[in-house]
């Protein structure tokens, strides 16, 4: 240790030792002195708490003081700052979260869940008592897209933002893509890496992802969060012949949270869509993760960097306990609570852009005359067709590219198709990222 430090050491109180908590434990450990003369202390865990005390996790736990019951943190003196790194919307991360900001104790998560569903009551807790609640890994793990929008983009209007929020999806739809790997067998390596969520359907339906756009959607425009007008369509449908087709379409398919305010409304949406390859979110692979704002006077940012796993997420959660010690914090959401802009949700049918759709049909006369009349009479019309026979039965597969039109108008063919028994399965729509 330098002897520069200005303060007595920040104590903190870690609460969850998975993947974040022991990673943070490392890295607090590795770069102790460094972050000692950024912080202007010492950063020093007093106590951890977690589910089972017995659990090998591959760090030595003796330093620590164990805590069995995590509710008696809030009320310590020897504690400066708690971290929860547990997870769940609600639950006993959420109870923490209240007690803690209750009792004037700053508080450091990671948890996208729970801010996403009560990240305004949260906010207006640390408001009223003044004190930090941070929480750079819940969105884009240790990419510093918070800061970023928080603090670097604070004085533009941000238009639209959106990227890749979620790293277990990149991973699976990037592996399958190159390496040809089936979707079960590429998860299942998603989750031994740390980078699912205890419940991985939360990655894979694209929840995850909805949580985090969330939270950036409410910094990016000044909005009260709104989880619940997000429209969610996870990846567990892209086929692999989807990522082929796209790749002989000129595309690779991300799943893409994407937000975008105006006099319309607040549209917000996550789903798996078609990125041009020669826009930079083609090229963002395995678990890094991207995210793009758009500002009226900075223009276009581009944020890039793992989004999950172990030591990029413990990066933002140090990097939050960083300016706790230096007492650097402001508004949760970038502004006081009561500032934030109540805005209803924009109609997607009338957003104007390009789709895939695909169709895997009986390989039989008319079936394509079928689907050609489905989309004229809905006033859809195609850019590019595909067609491919399966060499193994007698299904054809149908990629069709439309030219920019109302969504409405795509949902309509849909809808002109639905129980017409040529589909030997539901059509897959993804927009077209423009
Ligand atoms: N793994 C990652 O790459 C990232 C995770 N996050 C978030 O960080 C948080 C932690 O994630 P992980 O470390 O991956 O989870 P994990 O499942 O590896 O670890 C969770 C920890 O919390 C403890 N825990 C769970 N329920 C508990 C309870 N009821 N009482 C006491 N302890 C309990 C478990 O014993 C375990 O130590 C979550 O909110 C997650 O969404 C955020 C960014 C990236
Ligand atoms: N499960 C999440 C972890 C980080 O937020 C992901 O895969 O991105
Ligand atoms: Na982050």
């Amino acid at each position: 240790m330098t002897n520069l430090h200005r303060h007595a050491p920040l104590r903190v109180a870690l609460v969850g030792l998975g993947t974040v908590g022991g990673g943070v434990i490392r890295l607090l450990q590795t770069n102790a002195d460094l972050i000692a003369r950024r912080a202007g202390c010492p950063i020093q865990i007093v106590a951890i708490s977690a589910r089972d005390r017995n659990k090998d996790r591959g760090v030595d736990l003796s330093p620590f003081e164990w805590v069995d019951d995590m509710t008696t943190l809030p009320g310590r003196e020897d504690i400066d700052v708690v971290v929860e790194l547990i997870g769940g919307a609600d639950g006993p991360a959420l109870t923490l979260a209240r007690q803690c900001l209750s009792a004037g104790k700053p508080f450091v998560t990671a948890n996208k869940a729970m801010l996403a569903h009560h990240g305004l009551d949260l906010a207006a807790l640390a408001e009223k008592a003044g004190i930090a609640l941070k929480y750079e890994a819940a969105v884009a793990g240790g990419i510093p897209v918070i800061k970023g929008m928080r603090e670097g983009a604070a004085a533009n209007e941000i238009s639209r933002v959106y990227g890749i929020l979620n790293g277990t999806c990149n991973y699976i739809l990037t592996t399958m893509e190159k390496e040809g790997r089936g979707f079960d067998d590429v998860l299942k390596e998603a989750q031994e890496l740390g980078f699912a969520e205890a419940d991985p359907s939360f990655d894979i339906d694209g929840v995850d992802a909805a949580h985090k756009l969330t939270i950036l959607a409410s910094l990016a425009f000044g909005t009260e969060l709104d989880f619940d007008n997000v429209a969610v369509t996870g990846i567990r449908h892209v086929l692999a012949e989807d990522i082929a087709e796209a790749a002989a379409l000129g595309y690779r398919i991300r799943l893409v949270g994407m937000a975008e305010n105006g006099p319309e409304g607040l549209f917000q949406r996550v789903h798996p869509m078609l990125v041009p390859l020669d826009h930079p979110l083609a090229h963002v692979d395995g678990s890094l993760n991207a995210v793009v704002a758009e500002g009226n006077f900075v223009g276009r940012l581009f944020f890039q960097g793992r989004g999950a796993g172990d030591g990029p997420t413990a990066s933002a959660v140090v990097a939050d306990l960083i300016d706790v010690a230096r007492d650097e914090y402001g508004d949760a959401f970038a502004m006081p609570v009561a500032a934030l802009a109540q805005q209803p949700p924009a109609d997607a049918g009338a957003r104007v852009g390009r789709a895939y759709l695909r169709f895997k049909v009986q390989d039989r006369p008319g079936v394509l005359a079928e689907i050609a009349a489905a989309t004229r009479d809905a006033g859809v019309s195609i850019e590019s067709m595909i067609q491919r026979g399966a060499s193994h039965d007698d299904s054809v597969l149908m990629a069709i590219v439309t030219h920019a039109g109302e969504e409405s108008c795509v949902l309509n063919t849909l809808e002109r198709l639905a129980g017409s028994d040529s589909l030997l399965q539901a059509p897959m729509v993804m927009h077209i990222l423009d």
